[in-house]
């Protein structure tokens, strides 16, 4: 990681509070000094992919060209089995232009309740997904993928995390991720197993 970077820096392309917290915690055992797109004042990309893979690259390149610098970006979401994995690639725009989580939230358990008339009857069953994108100026960009499974549950829990981190449980704990402190959280995490798979295609390490 170290002598990839180099001298330089990374632009994480990103305008999320809690995806910065989450990248810096992650490379900072690394020396690895990052600058978020917000920080930058770079504009927001409007995410006209259809898929977390479209997204991300869209994101990165857009930071890269704008910068001349090497950019991260991480498309994301939570995948609902019982509503065909959505929100999916929607899930930062079921908070709204507000970032409202709490809306987003009671859009699952509504969607799940219309479906299967109540919480207890619909499947639990879920995924975080996260697809990186890493863009150098050279004009190569590569993308790394990182899910963990799980199940949500119907009464938010925990304050921690950001987005819908109180209505998830990954799959062998008992805790959200809301509940979960973020060093926990970010050992098992989809932004976690795409990140290591990053690090590993790229320096051979694990
Ligand atoms: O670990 C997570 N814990 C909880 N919720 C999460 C997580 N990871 C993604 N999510 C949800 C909320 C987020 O808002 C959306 C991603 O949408 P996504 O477009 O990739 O990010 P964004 O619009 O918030 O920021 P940006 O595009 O500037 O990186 O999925
Ligand atoms: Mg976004």
């Amino acid at each position: 990681m170290d002598s990839a970077f180099e001298g330089g820096e990374l632009v994480l392309a990103t305008h999320n509070k809690g995806k910065v917290r989450e990248f810096e915690a992650m490379f900072q055992p690394r020396g690895v000094t990052i600058r978020s797109a917000a920080d930058l004042g770079l504009a927001e990309p409007e995410e006209t992919g259809s898929t977390f893979e479209a997204n991300a690259i869209l994101k990165a390149e857009a930071a890269m060209v704008a910068t001349g610098l090497p950019a991260l970006a991480d498309d994301s979401g939570l995948a609902v089995a019982g509503l065909d994995g959505a929100p999916g690639i929607y899930s930062a725009r079921w908070a709204g232009p507000g970032g409202d989580f709490n809306m987003a939230i009671a859009r699952v358990f509504r969607e799940l309740e219309g479906r299967y008339g109540s919480f207890a009857a619909a499947p639990k069953e879920a995924a975080f997904i996260a697809v990186l994108a890493l863009a150098w100026p050279d004009g190569r960009t590569l993308t790394f993928p990182g899910v963990v499974d799980g199940r949500i549950v119907e009464a938010p829990r925990g304050e921690g995390g950001f987005g819908y981190d109180p209505i998830f449980i990954p799959l062998g704990h008992t805790q959200t991720f809301g509940q979960m402190s973020a060093a926990d959280k970010h050992k098992i995490s989809h932004r976690r197993r795409a990140i290591d798979a990053m690090v590993k295609a790229l320096f051979a390490e694990s």
